[in-house]
């Protein structure tokens, strides 16, 4: 692939602009809004200029609900051989193609699983899609050409492509995705209305579980409205196991110790079986999380602290699989956490002991 155009320069729009710039691919960016086109043009994603003749790609990054239009208005303008989309959602969104016309042998949906709970150009990094599953979803009239270069454009921001139907894949979505994104601003809603001192005890747990909740409610209601059905039916059976778990926790709070006994093992059970659930994601590569061991390194809150840590990190010469950073409310210091293989965490270790880190 030699040239591309990508619609929408927000958060993965210029994520993928910088992954193809990178790798000496002609972005032309475009956007709604020409500010966003214009600051991810200033951050080496590309050029505002349009394209003289026709791409070789076009990747519509914009939300769920315009991917048709979009769609169409770039075909009709002829702008390039061949296009894909990285919505999160890929059954509607195609149901408006096929309605709105579009030339459906030069189109092929695609939804990359990776990006953030921040929006816009600025949040933008070309590594986003490392090591990331790509879904790709192509129809019997899929070109093989069209095919081909949207498993170009994933090989080439550094993503494993998994070919899926659409309706699979936004029902796998609903589960992985889309009703934790739910669950997660249930809990997040429960903070905005708790007290100050309350809401300062918070740590890593409950900033793990709301993460997400941080996203842009616009792009999530459009992402929802397009797979409601399926994430209300995953919603209805937790509201059962909900439902559930508190008449055993209301067992475990009684004075009759039978009850006590069936409400613990009740809980357990749950509790066992949401760590087997856990222990299903595949860490980075598809590796499980659990052959990686965690250190969490203390670090103050001062210039340079991160660049000389990942420095001494790496003189150990143990690869770092993945890191977190924890702020501590209120304190000048926080926790790197940096995942390595089990076996090279030792190493790790002593030499960051060797250097003065405090390891948790
Ligand atoms: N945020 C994530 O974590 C994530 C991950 C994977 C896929 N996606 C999907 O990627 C797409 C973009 O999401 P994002 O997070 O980058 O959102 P974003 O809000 O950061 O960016 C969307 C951009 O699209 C532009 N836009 C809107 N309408 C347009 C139009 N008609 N023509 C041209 N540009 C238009 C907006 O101005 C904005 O700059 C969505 O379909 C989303 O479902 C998001
Ligand atoms: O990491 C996040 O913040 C995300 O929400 C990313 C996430 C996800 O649920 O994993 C969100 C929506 C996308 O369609 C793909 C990825």
């Amino acid at each position: 692939m030699r040239s591309a155009v990508v619609v929408g320069t927000g958060l993965i729009g210029t994520s993928v602009a910088l992954a193809l710039s990178a790798r000496g691919v002609t972005v032309h960016l475009r956007d709604a809004d020409p500010e966003a086109a214009g600051i991810a043009a200033s951050l080496g994603a590309g050029t505002v200029e349009a394209p003289t003749a026709a791409v070789d790609l076009a990747v519509l990054a914009v939300p769920p609900a315009l991917v048709g239009s979009v769609l169409a208005d770039a075909q009709a303008a002829g702008i390039a051989r061949h296009y894909t989309d990285v919505a999160s959602v890929k059954a509607e969104p195609r149901e408006d193609v096929v309605v709105l016309g579009c030339d459906t042998a030069r189109y092929i949906g695609g939804h990359p699983m990776a990006g953030g709970e921040v929006s816009g150009p600025t949040a933008a990094r070309a590594d986003l899609f490392e090591g990331c599953t790509w879904v790709l979803t192509p129809t019997p009239d899929t070109g093989t050409e069209t095919l081909n270069t949207a498993l170009e454009l994933v090989a080439t921001c550094g993503g494993t492509p998994v070919v899926m139907a659409a309706a699979e894949h936004d029902r796998a979505v609903g589960l992985v995705s889309h009703a934790p994104h739910v669950v997660a601003a249930l809990v997040a809603k429960r903070l905005a209305k708790a007290g100050e001192r309350a809401v300062s005890l918070a740590g890593p747990g409950v900033r793990d579980l709301t993460r997400i909740a941080g996203g842009d409610p616009d792009l999530w209601v459009d992402i929802l409205s397009a797979n409601a059905g399926v994430v209300a039916d995953i919603l209805e059976e937790l509201g059962s196991d909900l439902g559930d778990a508190v008449a055993a926790l209301r067992a475990m709070a009684a004075t009759d110790e039978a009850k006590r006994d069936a409400g613990r093992q009740c809980v357990d059970a749950l509790l066992r079986q949401g760590r087997s659930g856990r222990r299903r994601i595949a860490g980075k590569h598809g590796i499980r999380p659990a052959r990686y061991r965690t250190l969490g390194v203390m670090v103050g809150d001062q210039p340079g602290q991160l660049a000389r840590l990942f420095a001494d990190a790496d003189r150990s010469g143990v690869n770092i699989e993945d890191i977190h950073l924890e702020h501590s409310t209120g304190r000048l210091t926080g926790v790197v956490r940096l995942s390595v293989d089990q076996r090279a965490a030792p190493a790790l270790e002593d030499a960051l002991h060797s250097q003065g880190w405090r390891i948790q």
